[in-house]
């Protein structure tokens, strides 16, 4: 038996919702039990590391976090349980003001968790994780939310299929704001288009079929290397044959930092920005992905440009017939030229480079400070 927690908890009535749009992300949320080791471990060995904790973890929510500590307002979407573990993550999202009201809670479900071991001598973060036979979030639990309230939503990579219907659910919904009446072309909605992202992270080849339907893109390193890939131009030149016309494709790779490919196909590139010693690598492209939708969806709100102005450009595109779907639309990114994509980046690698100097996230908010 499923419920979500607004039906659970708060009742009937719906909670005020943010004047300013905010952005969602949807996907995992797990408890991370973190070993901080002086080196990786020999196998069949038995010793003791320099530290232990556990946090809250999981791509879509650790994004949440970023975006929340630089002010974002932002939804976490994905199944959770009453199991105590799962409890200990929502009281931690409530902690860092991230919402979580539609989200399904599995009663009897468990608690996805990682392992995660961090290595002292490498900076390198190897990753144990089992989820607990946790479902994933589909298109039902989709159909509830109110797409007024959301001016971005971000997907990790995940369940293919339904992650497929929700954006072409968010596809549907963007035509119906973007319509005009035909005798006084007024526009018949007052609420701007969602931009769509995705994450393309582990290791799965059918990931790609989701990149048709992103505005966005952003391919881990791991993904690129499981395609053979041996460097960021060449992730960027293999996977937009693949993407909508007009996306932005972001490619991050460690200590190289990072590239992305522009709507007009021009490519931007970052340095790393390595801190003064490497601390805890968790997170790292998680905290890159929140950096760039923070950033990104900033430029978009304060963008003045009619969206639905250019509607008859929009373009057919079709997707593996094995979902049988169509992509019919416009790319959500116009507000994203060189300049602001370089911005963007920048900001990205700067954040992540802090980041990986602390211990988890918090503090980021006042390095943000220190950066604008
Ligand atoms: N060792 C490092 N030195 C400097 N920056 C790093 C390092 N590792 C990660 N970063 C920063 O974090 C971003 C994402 O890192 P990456 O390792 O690709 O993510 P993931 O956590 O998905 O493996 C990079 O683009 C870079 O800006
Ligand atoms: O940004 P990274 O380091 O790649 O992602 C880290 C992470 O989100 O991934 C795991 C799930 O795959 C979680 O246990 C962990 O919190």
């Amino acid at each position: 038996m499923i419920s979500t927690f607004y039906e659970k908890i708060v009742g009937t009535s719906p909670p005020p919702e943010p004047s300013e749009p905010k952005v969602l992300c949807v996907g995992l949320s797990c408890l991370d039990i973190v070993q901080l080791c002086k080196h990786y471990p020999q196998e069949d060995s038995d010793q003791r590391c320099i530290d232990f904790r556990y946090q809250r973890g999981g791509n879509a929510c650790n994004s949440c976090t970023v975006m929340s500590q630089l002010g974002q307002p932002c939804e976490f979407l994905g199944v959770l349980s009453n199991e105590q573990f799962s409890q200990f993550l929502q009281d931690d999202m409530r902690k860092y003001k991230i919402d979580f009201l539609h989200c399904p809670i599995m009663e009897n479900g468990g608690c996805p968790t990682s392992v995660v071991i961090l290595s002292m001598s490498t900076g390198s973060r190897t990753i144990i994780h089992h989820d607990q036979n946790q479902t994933e979030i589909t298109l039902s639990d989709f159909e509830k939310l109110n797409l007024e309230n959301y001016s971005w939503i971000h997907f990790e990579g995940r369940n293919i299929s339904e992650v497929l219907l929700m954006m072409q659910h968010i596809e549907n919904y963007n035509k119906s704001v973007t319509q005009r009446d035909s005798e006084t072309n007024e526009k018949l909605s007052r609420y701007t288009p969602i931009t769509i992202s995705v994450e393309l992270e582990k290791k799965r080849p059918e990931l790609l079929d989701l990149l048709p339907y992103a505005d966005v893109a952003f391919i881990s390193k791991d993904f690129a290397k499981s395609r053979g890939y041996l460097n960021m131009s060449e992730t960027l030149k293999n996977v937009s044959h693949d993407a909508k016309t007009g996306a932005t494709i972001f490619s991050a790779w460690a200590d190289r930092g990072a590239m992305a490919l522009a709507p007009d196909g021009t490519i931007v590139q970052c340095p790393a920005f390595p801190p003064h010693k490497i601390i805890d690598t968790l997170g790292a492209g998680d905290t890159f992905n929140a950096a760039i939708l923070y950033y990104l969806n900033k430029e978009k709100l304060a963008f003045k440009k009619d969206y639905s102005s250019n509607a008859s450009d929009s373009i057919k595109m079709t997707i593996q017939q094995n979902y049988n779907i169509e992509s019919s639309e416009k790319c959500q990114t116009e507000f994203i030229d060189q300049a602001v994509l370089q911005e963007a980046i920048t900001f990205g690698c700067r954040l992540t480079g802090a980041k990986i100097g602390l211990q988890g996230f918090d503090g980021l908010s006042s390095i943000y400070k220190n950066y604008l």
